[in-house]
């Protein structure tokens, strides 16, 4: 199933489950706007490439439209409509002020210099800076970006608008970025799987866990994780995965991605077949690469107790049924990965207010965003009788759904 169905699918579940009237259904499955844009540059050796870029706007009923740009060969319209669809839940169910919203640009910033990743940021910004802001829609990193690239869109934006910081979130530090930004998805995935287990008297101490991806959001949660006393059993990247069943050292794995820019040839554990990562033998699994990896093909060969969705839509709603059967717990994205959105957030006022918190504080804060987070959820889940993500779904959309009512928006 694509990205796009899934999410509806979910949504409309959701949507039932609250009772709510099809027209309200209906104008909150429609996103507010889509926007598509063509990016040419000239490449380093003289000749130009063209690429398509996307920002889908879903919903801004309870504030600025927020969400992060991928730079990633498989971005396409449908992708993108349902990443910005979960962004509405997310910044719902974490309960801050915000919309939904994703960007991105069918590439591969693998094959693109510095230089090169510079001119496309520029031009995308180019196209649509007339239609984020401040107070409209903030964009962050995503899959294949980073604070550079928030850089880029904060300087390219700010010629059109005058010196505007908190257009973006993700930044940099020396450009109003928060301290623990960088952290916050992988330190919330923390926060969230600890709330989780306390459920089943357990603790991270001890547990077998398995990261997909090792990009942002994996290597802090894995290192987090680790710092817990949780034991990282296998890790994967795009070039390849490790196993080492006493546990990997995170800290040398972390050196050896920095110096190889991969985990694939790291000597603290055998090499194994990518394809296999999720079917390890394990406690936890932590998707936080792609979408989708976990389907009806391989989710009845999944051997963890525990699934944390730190990628955004890492299951397919197929692989849910059978996951739900075999009673495999899943933390949905929308409660697990909301750790850099509030974390965002907390940027976005620290801009506004001009005033910079200290990493403490930010970590507390987010800790208490994400333990509300999940005891919110719980009860939507015992008063609907329904599994976590369907709890997360409907508290997210019942939020959303309120304020539309509020503000005369249905049709
Ligand atoms: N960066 C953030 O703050 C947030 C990210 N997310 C989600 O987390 C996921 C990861 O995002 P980031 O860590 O930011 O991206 P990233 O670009 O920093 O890292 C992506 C990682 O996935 C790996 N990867 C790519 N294809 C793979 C494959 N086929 N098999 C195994 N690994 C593969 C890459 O090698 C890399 O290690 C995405 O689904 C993203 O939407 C969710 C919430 C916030
Ligand atoms: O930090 C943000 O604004 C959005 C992060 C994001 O794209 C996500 O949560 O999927």
């Amino acid at each position: 199933m694509n990205a796009l169905a899934a999410t509806n699918r979910n949504f409309k579940l959701a949507a039932r489950l609250l009772g709510l009237d099809s027209k309200l259904e209906k104008s909150l499955l429609i996103p507010f706007r889509e926007i598509k844009v063509e990016c040419t540059i000239p490449k380093d050796d003289g000749t130009l490439a063209s690429f398509v870029g996307f920002r889908v706007q879903h919903d801004n009923a309870r504030g600025p439209m927020k969400g992060g740009i991928r730079y990633h060969p498989e971005v396409d319209p449908d992708e993108v409509n349902a990443l910005a669809q979960l962004m509405t839940w997310k910044t719902a169910v974490a309960n801050i002020p915000y919309g939904g919203a994703k960007g991105g640009i069918g590439c591969n910033p693998g094959d693109l210099s510095f230089s090169e990743l510079e001119r496309l940021t520029r031009v995308f910004t180019q196209k649509i800076h007339d239609l984020i802001g401040v107070h409209t829609d903030v964009p962050a990193p995503d899959m294949g970006t980073n604070p550079q690239t928030m850089a880029w869109i904060l300087d390219e934006y700010s010629k059109f608008h005058g010196y505007s910081p908190a257009v973006v979130t993700g930044k940099p530090i020396d450009l109003g970025g928060s301290l623990g930004r960088d952290a916050a998805t992988g330190r919330g995935v923390l926060f969230a799987t600890e709330a989780l287990l306390k459920e089943y008297g357990k603790g991270i101490a001890g547990q077998r866990i398995v990261v997909q991806g090792f990009g942002n959001v994996g290597s802090w949660a894995a290192q987090l994780l680790s710092e817990q006393g949780g034991k990282i059993v296998a890790v994967s990247d795009i070039t390849g995965a490790i196993k080492n069943s006493s546990g990997i050292d995170i800290t040398s794995l972390l050196n050896h991605v920095k110096e190889s820019r991969g985990v694939k040839g790291f000597s603290g554990g055998d090499s194994i077949d990518p394809n296999s990562i999720l079917l390890e033998d394990c406690d936890i699994l932590i998707p936080a690469a792609l979408g989708g990896v976990i389907n009806r093909d391989n989710a009845k060969d999944i051997k963890a107790k525990f699934i944390i969705e730190a990628a955004n839509h890492p299951t397919d709603p197929e692989a849910d049924e059978i996951l739900s059967k075999k009673g495999v717990v899943v933390l949905p994205d929308i409660l697990a990965n909301s750790g850099g959105v509030t974390v965002s957030y907390f940027e976005w006022v620290q801009n506004i207010q001009g005033f910079m918190w200290d990493e403490d504080k930010v970590n507390a804060e987010l800790k208490t965003y994400m333990t509300k987070g999940f005891k919110d959820v719980k009860e939507m889940c015992k008063t609907h009788d329904c599994d976590l993500r369907m709890g997360a779904f409907s508290l997210g959309v019942n939020r959303v759904a309120r304020a539309t009512l509020l503000r005369g928006w249905e049709a």
